[in-house]
């Protein structure tokens, strides 16, 4: 199985299981996120949903470059982009917390994930970025929305997405990007992030959510998210895209 998923006390813990592909995103991972999504805004006893990686290398690598290789034209790209988009937009309006346990490298669209989340706990050897730039395409699953929707500084937010490249731990807490950083086990920094929430009434925590909700929504995320994939969709079919995709996955043959 590409990912598990959990009860966790009073929260629930998707994990992309594919450490050997630094847990990059198939279809499987996608169809499991969906389901773990979808059974979470179903349980009125949930306190917060997380997201992490399996192994120590990685959170998430992004799109599977080998599986999604095949797309070739904007038409072919859109339902995948589409697909995932949704899935993390749902995500993002689940009632309780979102949390990205960043137990490693986030980067390309596992950076768009941890962006749809509300809080991001980032491991001191974490690195993540919004690398798409360098394959000649941008964000495709909403994360550029997501964080132009929430960010407090658009400067911060612009220079991140046009630089595609990663940025170290201490980095993105500084910029504020991430919530907190970590150096424990991951699991042991989520128990201590959660404890305070968990003192509060449940009824409290979810007002506040939908509230960052309304703000959100207030911005157009929705209408941001889909321009947004439109965007990475007609930049997918150039050549100098599939060129750097031919590039990466040929790098060690
Ligand atoms: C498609 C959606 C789009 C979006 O909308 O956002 C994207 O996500 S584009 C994808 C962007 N992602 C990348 O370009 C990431 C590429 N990966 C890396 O830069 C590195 O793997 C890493 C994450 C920094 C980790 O480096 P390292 O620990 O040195 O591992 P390796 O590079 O040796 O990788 C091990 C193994 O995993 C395979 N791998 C890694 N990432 C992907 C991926 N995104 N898709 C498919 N396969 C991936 C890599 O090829 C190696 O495989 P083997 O050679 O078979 O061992």
């Amino acid at each position: 199985m590409a990912f598990g998923f959990n009860y966790r006390g009073t929260g629930a813990v998707f994990t992309i299981d594919r450490p050997e592909k630094r847990n990059a995103v198939n279809g499987e991972v996608m169809d499991g996120l969906s389901a773990a999504v979808e059974e979470a805004a179903g349980n009125n006893s949930l306190r917060y949903f997380a997201v992490t990686g399996a192994g120590g290398a990685a959170f998430c690598s992004g799109g599977d470059l080998s599986e999604f290789h095949r797309l070739k034209t904007a038409e072919e790209a859109a339902p995948m982009l589409e697909k995932m988009a949704d899935i993390l937009l749902r995500m993002s309006r689940l009632p309780v917390p979102v949390i990205a346990l960043i137990n490693g490298h986030a980067v390309g669209g596992g950076c768009e994930i941890a962006t749809a989340c509300d809080y991001r706990l980032v491991h001191e050897t974490a690195r993540c970025g919004y690398i798409q730039g360098t394959l000649a395409i941008t964000t495709g699953w909403g994360g550029a929305s997501h964080l132009l929707a929430k960010a407090g500084s658009e400067a911060i937010a612009l220079r991140m997405l046009t630089e595609s490249r990663v940025h170290p731990a201490g980095e993105l807490i500084k910029s504020g990007w991430a919530t907190e950083g970590f150096a424990d086990e991951p699991d042991v920094a989520l128990d201590r992030f959660v404890a305070p929430l968990e003192r509060i009434h449940p009824s409290v925590i979810r007002a506040y959510k939908a509230a960052a909700l309304r703000k959100r929504e207030a911005a157009g995320l929705e209408e941001m998210i889909r321009a947004e994939v439109a965007e990475c969709a007609r930049l997918w079919e150039a050549e100098a895209h599939h060129e750097a995709v031919g590039l990466f996955l040929n790098k060690k043959k």
